[in-house]
């Protein structure tokens, strides 16, 4: 039975052929994997520059290229139309990198037209410098060495460059920019993702040094994987994963709770699917089930839609829960009950704080002067103390830590703090009202009462999780094993949690890992996005300091752009110019995102939309729409063109947001902090095109745009 590998970049290209040419092209590669290649004529064509170099026929238009890697092992590179094909076959040379043990193409036609426009004897080569073994030993192919011998000048160099695959052009330019060979091999290494370290390489074994490039090779087990990738040809996680997520998500035991880190886009959520299925393929069918949760309930569907996708087996499917945090509260606390709660909305329940408050406990402020605390910081306190810490007692409160809350609250200011919250929280009882976060409080303690009914919990968005959240999750699995696998980014808390993991009982010291490459974002939106948080460390879940050393993009686009209008009137005028500019260019109307910081500028952007004919998503009614939403609302989800607008001084950061820095020095820096992180993360949902604007002042946290290292200004 023949093996087949397939080829990254086919699928896209799969993705975009007609209908009648995929059902041709799978009916010709399903031959091909099912039996052998006996079915299939491959031809070798004459003249071809290497011999492993393969085609087959698709249709009367269409031929398959595959390269043969040796015994019964062929690599699908792509399916072109007649001619390009026969040209692509002839032209390239595949190649085994001797220091990465990757396998590499270039094009070796045009390097041949290269070499004979050269003179054949050079006076000084730019790189006689450095040893021909040093520069196989960085990864130049050894037949290109006495090539580059003759080329004397840079431009000739970097035309050269422009033919071979990027680690031997990373290497050469560096060697001609007189870098040391530490510092070329690690920016060389740093651009592909290996399997495994490639010990001692055999340039003519092509199957290793396929199997060594797993982050675009990936072998077929058979017909029905090959089936099931090519169904979804854009969903290139679903096969070619990094080995970082691979060896995470696929790692047979974590001794306890395991915590995957990584900016905006790195695949945490990705990674995070692939361990689900993988562990639910391994319960046993007595009933174990896994459960999937994340922050809201639009995350949890698109988490249900991408698992869908990624599990074709219904049982393994059956056994995974998707179920939003919220929900899982609200459910275990209303089981049973008939008689259910109403979620309090803020207009609800800021009327009560404020009544609180008003009629409630003082204080000697620094001025001296006797004041009230506000409804604002009651509820906080309720939620940032009282309810973190599961707080029953007034005692209990006056013992309690408030660590994060500013300045400090003697014994006697706290009972009439506790009283002014108990009154609001009545009130709360006495009329059916709940909040979240004490629903999660009182599902936490319902649940640590009986066995816990998951097996594997895998929790998405765990930056911004209350405490509260954690203790209900940690009661609904058991400690052990594969117990808990927790994926989060301290880069993008957007609420007021900052939760310590070893304080809510989850160790999870000695099993973190961290993914660094951002495969969603442009390097251009990424180098912009990453500017407006502050550079400073953030501290993780795990109590660390979290940094984004090595954290980058892999692809290129436009430099994103931002715009200046003296009122929002003219804003709009801009956006909707923009939208319709996109949606002229093929973008579908659910691949654009608008993003604002507040709900105001939400629901003026939506009718301004509408206004002008343009479709705005609609979850309730059904609609599909471009989808506008607050910076809050976007967590999560991404959009190939986004606008983020209403960028102004006064409206970021929300002045209603920030605590003044005269009240309270140490929650003004975490509120600005947390306002920064708000807009990277409407930022970094962007996948190509990123457009800001505001009207009047800019906001304090927009950086200015610049042209990204490499790119054309
Ligand atoms: N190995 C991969 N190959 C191709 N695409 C990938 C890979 N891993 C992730 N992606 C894509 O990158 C994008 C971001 O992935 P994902 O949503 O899992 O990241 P994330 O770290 O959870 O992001 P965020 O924290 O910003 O929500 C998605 O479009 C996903 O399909």
């Amino acid at each position: 039975m023949a093996e087949l590998a397939i080829d990254r970049d086919f699928l896209p290209r799969y993705g975009a052929l007609p209908r009648a040419v995929q059902r041709a092209v799978f009916a010709a590669i399903g031959k091909f994997a099912e039996h052998t290649h006996a079915g299939l004529h491959l031809e070798k064509l004459t003249g071809a520059r290497d011999p492993n170099v393969r085609t087959f026929r698709v249709n009367n238009f269409y031929r398959g290229i595959v390269v043969a890697l040796g015994g019964a092992r062929f690599l699908l590179k792509d399916v072109l139309p007649h001619d390009d094909a026969n040209h692509y076959a002839t032209t390239r040379l595949f190649t085994v990198n001797h220091a990465l043990g990757i396998l590499e193409d270039r094009d070796q036609e045009r390097i041949e037209a290269f070499a004979s426009d050269l003179p054949a004897t050079a006076p000084a080569g730019v790189l006689d410098h450095v040893p021909g073994t040093e520069l196989t030993r960085l990864g130049v192919d050894p037949d290109l060495i006495p090539l580059l011998r003759r080329v004397n000048s840079e431009p000739q160099l970097l035309s050269l460059c422009k033919l071979l695959p990027e680690t031997q052009r990373t290497a050469l330019t560096g060697f001609a920019a007189g870098l040391p060979a530490d510092e070329i091999w690690r920016e060389v290494s740093g651009l592909v993702m290996l399997g495994e370290e490639p010990g001692d390489v055999d340039p003519r074994d092509l199957a290793a040094a396929a199997r060594r490039t797993p982050d675009r090779i990936a072998f077929v087990n058979g017909p029905i994987e090959l089936a099931a990738i090519l169904e979804h040809p854009f969903d290139l996680w679903r096969t070619f994963l990094h080995p970082t997520q691979r060896d995470v998500a696929y790692r047979d035991v974590y001794s306890g709770p395991a915590l995957l880190t990584g900016s905006a886009g790195t695949g945490k959520t990705v990674t995070g699917l692939h361990r689900a299925v993988f562990l639910a393929g391994r319960l046993p069918d007595d009933g174990g089930k896994v459960l999937l949760t994340t922050f809201t309930r639009a995350l949890a569907e698109a988490l249900d839609r991408q698992l869908d996708r990624l599990c074709d087996t219904p049982t393994v499917r059956a056994r995974i829960d998707v179920i939003s945090i919220d929900r899982l509260a609200y459910d275990i606390v209303t089981r049973g009950r008939r008689k259910k709660f109403t979620i309090g909305s803020d207009e609800v329940l800021d009327p009560l704080w404020a009544a609180a408050a008003a009629a409630g406990p003082t204080y000697q402020n620094r001025a001296g002067r006797i004041t009230k605390y506000g409804g604002a910081f009651l509820r906080r306190e309720w939620e940032q103390v009282i309810l973190a810490q599961g707080l029953t007692t007034v005692d209990a409160y006056r013992d309690a830590a408030r660590t994060g809350r500013g300045e400090g609250l003697r014994a006697a200011h706290r009972d009439q703090v506790w009283a002014a919250v108990q009154a609001v929280v009545d009130q709360m009882t006495a009329g059916g009202l709940r909040t979240h976060t004490q629903l999660a409080d009182e599902a936490a303690a319902i649940a640590g009462t009986g066995p816990a009914p998951y097996r594997h919990l895998v929790v998405d968005e765990g930056q911004d999780l209350h405490p509260a959240q954690w203790r209900l999750l940690r009661a609904l699995v058991a400690p052990g094993p594969n117990d808990m696998f927790l994926l989060a980014d301290p880069y993008q808390r957007i609420y007021d949690n900052q939760v310590s993991l070893a304080q809510v009982g989850i160790q999870v010291r000695g099993r973190t890992r961290r993914l660094t490459v951002n495969y969603r974002t442009t390097h251009e939106i990424l180098d912009l996005s990453v500017r407006v948080l502050s550079g400073d460390d953030t501290l993780g879940l795990d109590d660390e300091h979290d940094t984004l050393r090595g954290y980058r993009a892999v692809t290129h686009g436009g430099i994103p752009s931002i715009t200046t209008h003296t009122d929002r009137d003219g804003e709009l005028d801009a956006l909707i110019e923009q939208v319709g500019t996109w949606l002229d260019q093929g973008v579908e109307p659910h691949a654009i995102g608008v993003a604002a910081r507040t709900g105001r500028v939400v629901d003026v952007v939506s009718r301004t939309l509408q206004d002008a004919n343009i479709d705005v998503a609609d979850d309730k009614r059904g609609v599909i729409g471009v989808r506008v939403a607050t910076m809050h609302g976007m967590k999560g989800l991404e959009f190939r063109c986004l606008a983020v607008v209403g960028l102004d001084a006064g409206v970021l950061p929300a002045p209603n947001a920030v605590t003044s820095a005269a009240d309270d020095p140490h929650a003004h820096r975490q509120d600005l902090q947390r306002e920064r992180c708000l807009l990277f993360v409407a930022m970094t949902r962007a996948r190509d095109v990123l457009y800001l604007s505001y009207s009047g002042a800019p906001s304090t946290l927009l950086p200015t745009a610049r042209p990204a290292p490499g790119t054309a200004s």
